[in-house]
């Protein structure tokens, strides 16, 4: 089931074109929106929650129009937003039934799922101080909470561990792990930190100055280059290939003894020295490729996307 559908999506803001024809089809259990500052990321969380209206074009959340079924969307979408907005002298536990009831549920039900939702997020024991006092640690995990209590399909989260330190970064990261993972809520991670999407999400859609510039599957990515290699050698290279192509390796040789591999899962780097301590070859340096997502990332940087179009990597 298609998550979100943008279809040549175009928003002005301020008489500037924000966002300038997106298309795609988003299907992932977790996606990652991500863009430098600046590339249109919150502008289109905003519209899909309804808060924008396309100028032209259209945006689909769960098949249903940003435009014409606004609240329905909103039923169905829990959203952290980037930035806090809380009534500070609330308790935690008042705040987060308050952000239920208007989400729609009936105040009893309200109340019991915001104790829920607040165990869930780690702040039991803290639900009953006022929101003021929290951390800044904490007050992301109540904006989570909050977009967590009346039981959403999908939760859009912006920049969610902004201004967070190791420890509570890397509690952020885990929690969200869990959600994809119970796999009864599709997660929309917005962030410029590729280590957080490449963490938390198998899908990725990366903007830029306002247009598509990749939408790809991360998962597929990281199988395809994961036992991708290069290496740079001295001596005979031919028979070390021979040998490794036998083992079911693609082997490509360049100048100056530099040797390309894609490995299959069941070859690992010391059977490579193996093969060349039985070849006569010395390997000097071998590269993993880098992080793929980081890859993909860079390319759609440099590439000039097309308006409405995606820029194939
Ligand atoms: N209300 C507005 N009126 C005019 N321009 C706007 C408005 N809101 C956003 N913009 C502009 O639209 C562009 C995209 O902004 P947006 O906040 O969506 O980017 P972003 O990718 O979320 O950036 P960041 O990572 O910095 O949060 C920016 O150049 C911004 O200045």
């Amino acid at each position: 089931m298609s998550v979100i559908e943008l279809n040549g999506l175009q928003v002005q803001l301020g008489g500037r074109l924000v966002l300038d024809g997106l298309t795609g089809e988003l299907r992932g259990n977790a996606i990652g929106l991500l863009g430098p500052n600046g590339a249109g990321k919150s502008t289109l969380i905003n519209t899909l929650l309804g808060f924008h209206e396309p100028t032209s074009g259209s945006a689909r959340v769960f098949g249903r129009d940003t435009r014409r079924e606004r609240a329905l969307i909103r039923q169905s979408v829990g959203y952290m937003p980037e930035n806090d907005s809380f009534i500070g002298n609330m308790t935690g536990v008042r705040f987060v039934r308050y952000m239920a009831e208007l989400a729609g549920l009936p105040p009893a039900e309200a109340l019991e799922r915001a104790h829920e939702a607040l165990f869930y997020v780690g702040l039991g024991e803290v639900r009953y101080r006022k929101v003021s006092t929290y951390s800044l640690g904490m007050k992301q995990l109540i904006k989570l909470a909050q977009a967590l209590a009346h039981g959403p399909k999908l939760l859009i989260l912006d920049e969610p561990t902004n201004g967070l330190d190791p420890m509570a970064r890397q509690r952020m990261i885990q929690t969200l792990q869990e959600i994809r993972k119970e796999g009864s809520i599709r997660l929309l991670i917005s962030s410029h930190l590729l280590r957080d999407i490449d963490q938390t999400c198998d899908e990725v859609l990366i903007l830029k100055a306002g247009r598509v510039a990749a939408l790809c599957d991360i998962a597929e990515e990281r199988r395809s280059h994961r036992n991708f290699i290069e290496l740079e050698t001295m001596g005979p290279t031919e028979r070390f290939c021979e040998t490794l192509r036998g083992l079911g390796c693609e082997c490509a040789t360049f100048a100056g003894g530099r040797i390309k591999l894609v490995m299959p899962d069941r070859i690992e780097p010391r059977d490579l020295y193996v093969t060349a301590s039985e070849t006569g070859l010395q390997i000097r340096r071998m590269n993993r490729r880098r992080d793929s997502l980081e890859d993909i990332f860079m390319r759609a940087m440099e590439a000039e996307p097309a308006r409405g179009e995606l820029v194939s990597l």
